[in-house]
């Protein structure tokens, strides 16, 4: 599914990575593991086709996703270290906002999945008000209204309770076994839970 080629990143004339390769094929999850400042953040972007690397070629499916970015876009979930969640917004405004960015119709599930992620009763509140925890659980939304293929997730159990990271572990399971693939950075160890766990450690390169 993805594949990354002899890349390459400099940031501020430090070299994050060099020639970096490796693939992610369906039904796989991959943690990128790694000291703070090593460039984990900076790997995913590249990744997920928001930065240029120095050097080397990102694929999906056997194409350059700078050839056809659009078509890579429409199978690519990304939820950065920040949320990407607009907090002037109430949590159903905030759906409505990515339905519509990503020409989703309404499904009719919105209130149930505000249920599952335990929001019921604060989905007409800005959600600047909201708890940390409960503003990634607004950002982490989008993992059940998207068939994208591929996830790119930095952090995403930042700020979750303990039954908010086993929920997400649990859909983690779902979409890989639905044949999608996951590249995360996260501190939590996962190795007891995804026994099809690959590891990336990047160093601190000086
Ligand atoms: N836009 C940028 N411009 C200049 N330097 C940058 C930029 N983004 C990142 N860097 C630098 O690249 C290095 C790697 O940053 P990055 O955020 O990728 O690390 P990280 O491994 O994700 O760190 P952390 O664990 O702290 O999140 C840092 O030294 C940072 O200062």
């Amino acid at each position: 599914m993805l594949e990354i080629k002899a890349v390459t990143c400099i940031k501020q004339d430090r070299c994050l990575f060099e020639s970096l390769s490796f693939s992610l094929q369906a039904g796989e999850i991959m943690q990128v593991e790694g000291p703070n400042g090593a460039g984990k953040t900076s790997l995913l972007r590249i990744i997920a086709g928001f930065a240029r690397a120095e050097e080397g070629e990102i694929c999906f499916d056997e194409q350059n996703i700078q050839e056809n970015y659009d078509e890579f876009a429409a199978h690519l979930l990304f939820i950065g270290h920040k949320t990407g969640v607009n907090g002037q917004l109430t949590a159903v405004e905030n759906v409505l906002h990515w339905q519509a960015v990503h020409g989703v119709s309404d499904d009719g599930q919105t209130m149930a999945r505000l249920a599952k992620l335990g929001l019921i009763g604060l989905e007409d509140v800005p959600v600047r008000t909201l708890s940390a925890g409960q503003q990634r659980r607004v950002a982490l939304l989008r993992m059940w209204m998207n068939n994208a293929k591929l996830w790119i997730l930095d952090e995403p159990f930042t700020a979750l309770d303990k039954k908010g990271v086993a929920m997400l572990q649990a859909r983690f399971q779902e979409h890989l076994h639905a044949g999608g693939a996951i590249l995360l950075t996260t501190h939590q160890d996962l190795t007891d839970h995804f026994g099809q766990l690959k590891t990336l450690v990047l160093e601190y390169r000086l």
